[in-house]
């Protein structure tokens, strides 16, 4: 039996925030204690200041709840702060929270190369999180530390890419496409005219986290747990485009792996099958019982059909066929604000609660 922990989120209005109190909202030990945004939702109702998008009602013991500012004074009670910030405000204001010795579980890209701040997907990486004594020492805290989850496209690639290292050795290179859904541009996002009837191929800075992310999520920690070891021997080459799909990015991925001869289909399909995390064997329970849901059908995951497996916590991965240029291909389906955004800061929680780090 987990003490219950009291839990603030910033950027509590807005996309990623939304999916946060929703997931929050009947959680068996996270209670929401405090909200925060900017200056234009400070003083008032969560449901005045949200322009919520949800298909579910704001809970209703949220709904009257009051909206602060983003700064640590109002934070102070709080066990465990989730961050939803926009990336242009969230390095400052998270930082003045670690700072105050606070637990910050970051969805912002401010922190994420940071080289004592783990970059963390629940089903891949928590060991990571050995990392967080050297953290403290670094930032001279008690019992603060922060950890960011990795962008939302990055997060589904890193799921079958850990399983097919674990089960195969290191890949030289992946090369992936992503078709990305419109709510990971925020609201109000994309203008309905650049999206309906389209398809936008460039995401700004998309690319580039993606290239860097996966190297360092797959990567180890060195023996001293002082520093992360980046996944150098894998080359990454990504192509993002966003299309007019509401929730979750699908993409397509080649792999070459490393040694030689490469795994046939069948073995791929059941390493992917087997694959477990150890958010599952924590029994956290934010934690998919799958992390991975394989589909042998020729037409899926599709957005609408499988974003919502697992409560959106498992990435849904289809269509493993050889390819004639590097070894392997697939395609994937990650829930972008799920385990993409929130749902990863969660059940990372849970992990570090499980790990006895708060
Ligand atoms: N959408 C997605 O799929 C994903 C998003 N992310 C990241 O998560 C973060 C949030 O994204 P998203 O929810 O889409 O963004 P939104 O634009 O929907 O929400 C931004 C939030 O930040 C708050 N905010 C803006 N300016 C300030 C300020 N000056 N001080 C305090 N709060 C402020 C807003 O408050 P207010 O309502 O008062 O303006 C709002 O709550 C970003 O860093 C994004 O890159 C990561 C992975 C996936
Ligand atoms: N850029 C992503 C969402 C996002 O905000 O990513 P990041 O947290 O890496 O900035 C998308 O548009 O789908």
């Amino acid at each position: 039996m987990v003490a219950t922990k009291k839990v603030g989120i910033l950027g509590a209005t807005g996309t990623v925030g939304q999916r946060f109190i929703l997931l929050l909202a009947d959680h068996p030990y996270f209670r929401i204690h405090a909200l925060g945004a900017s200056s234009r939702s400070a003083g008032k109702a969560y449901q005045d200041a949200a322009k919520w998008k949800q298909s579910q009602p704001i809970p209703e013991h949220i709904a009257s709840l009051v909206v602060q500012s983003c700064s640590s004074e109002y934070f102070k009670d709080c066990d465990i702060v989730f961050s939803g910030l926009d990336a242009d405000v969230a390095g400052d204001i998270e930082m003045e929270f670690l700072k105050a010795d606070l637990v910050v579980f970051s969805n912002a890209k401010n922190y994420r190369r940071d080289p004592v701040v783990p970059l963390m997907v629940p089903t891949v990486n928590t060991q990571h999180f050995d990392i967080v004594p050297h953290q403290r020492k670094q930032y001279n805290l008690t019992k603060g530390f922060m950890v960011t989850n990795a962008n939302c496209s990055t997060t589904g690639l890193a799921v079958p890419l850990k399983a097919l290292q674990d089960a195969f050795g290191p890949m030289s290179h992946v090369i992936v496409h992503t078709q990305q859904a419109i709510s990971g541009a925020g609201y109000p996002g994309v203008p309905s005219l650049d999206i309906l009837d389209n398809v936008v191929p460039h995401i700004g800075g998309e690319e580039e986290k993606m290239e860097y992310e996966a190297r360092k999520i797959l990567g180890g920690l060195t023996n001293d747990a002082a520093a992360f070891d980046m996944m150098e021997q894998t080359v990454v080459s990504a192509t993002c485009t966003r299309v007019p799909v509401i929730d979750g990015h699908l993409e397509s991925v080649a792999v070459k792996f490393a040694n030689s001869p490469a795994p046939s289909v069948e073995a791929v399909y059941e390493a992917l099958e087997k694959y477990q995390s150890e958010a599952e064997q924590l029994q956290c329970p934010s934690a998919p019982h799958k992390p991975i849901v394989v589909t042998r059908l020729p037409d899926r995951p599709q957005p609408r059909l499988d974003r919502d497996l697992h409560r959106g916590q498992a990435v849904t991965v289809g269509r493993v066929r050889p390819c004639p240029v590097l070894d392997i291909k697939f395609t994937l389906l990650v829930h972008n604000t799920v385990l993409g955004a929130a749902g990863s800061s969660v059940l990372n929680a849970e992990v570090a609660v499980a790990k006895g780090l708060l």
